[in-house]
């Protein structure tokens, strides 16, 4: 399918409805991911914290995970992300665009390459308008992917 502006602002808000289930009590910072399928439907996920900090997963891999769970991993086809800190009813504040860690993009990257797409990367704040849309080759370039491993 053909992504559209909307697409983005429905992946962003689907992101933050997402972001109201993370589960952090340590950052208080919530993430909420939400990923557009090739038929229209939408796959969301929200970062899982861990006592042992380390172990705590984030948003986009939860939602990657959940795709892939559900034989879906090849059909992403645009993914938005929002974060902020919580509020102290759990909900994520602040104007700032949030973007995907270093080790979610190599996760994003696993999806792009399965579907053999250079997926827009929609970033945005909890609150507010701001979205700074980038393709993954921006966020991380000469990535290192299942060619690599003679794949593809
Ligand atoms: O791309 C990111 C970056 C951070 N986090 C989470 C991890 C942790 O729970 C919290 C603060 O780093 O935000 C995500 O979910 N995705």
């Amino acid at each position: 399918m053909t992504e559209t502006a909307s697409d983005a602002t429905a992946l962003i808000a689907a992101a933050r409805t997402a972001a109201l289930h993370a589960h952090a009590p340590y950052s208080r910072f919530a993430v909420g991911a939400a990923l557009l399928m090739a038929d229209g439907s939408v796959i969301t996920g929200a970062n899982v914290e861990n006592a042992s900090y380390g172990l705590s997963l984030c948003a986009e891999t939860v939602a990657i995970a959940t795709a892939s769970a559900a034989g879906r991993l090849r059909e992403i086809v645009a993914i938005g992300v929002i974060g902020g800190a919580m509020d102290a009813d759990g909900k994520a504040t602040g104007t700032t665009p949030v973007s995907p860690c270093g080790r979610c993009r190599q996760v994003i990257n696993e999806a792009a390459q399965m579907g053999g797409r250079d997926l827009p990367v929609h970033c945005g704040a909890a609150e507010g308008d701001a979205v700074r849309t980038y393709r993954l080759s921006d966020l991380l370039p000469d990535a290192f992917g299942p060619a690599d491993l003679g794949i593809g």
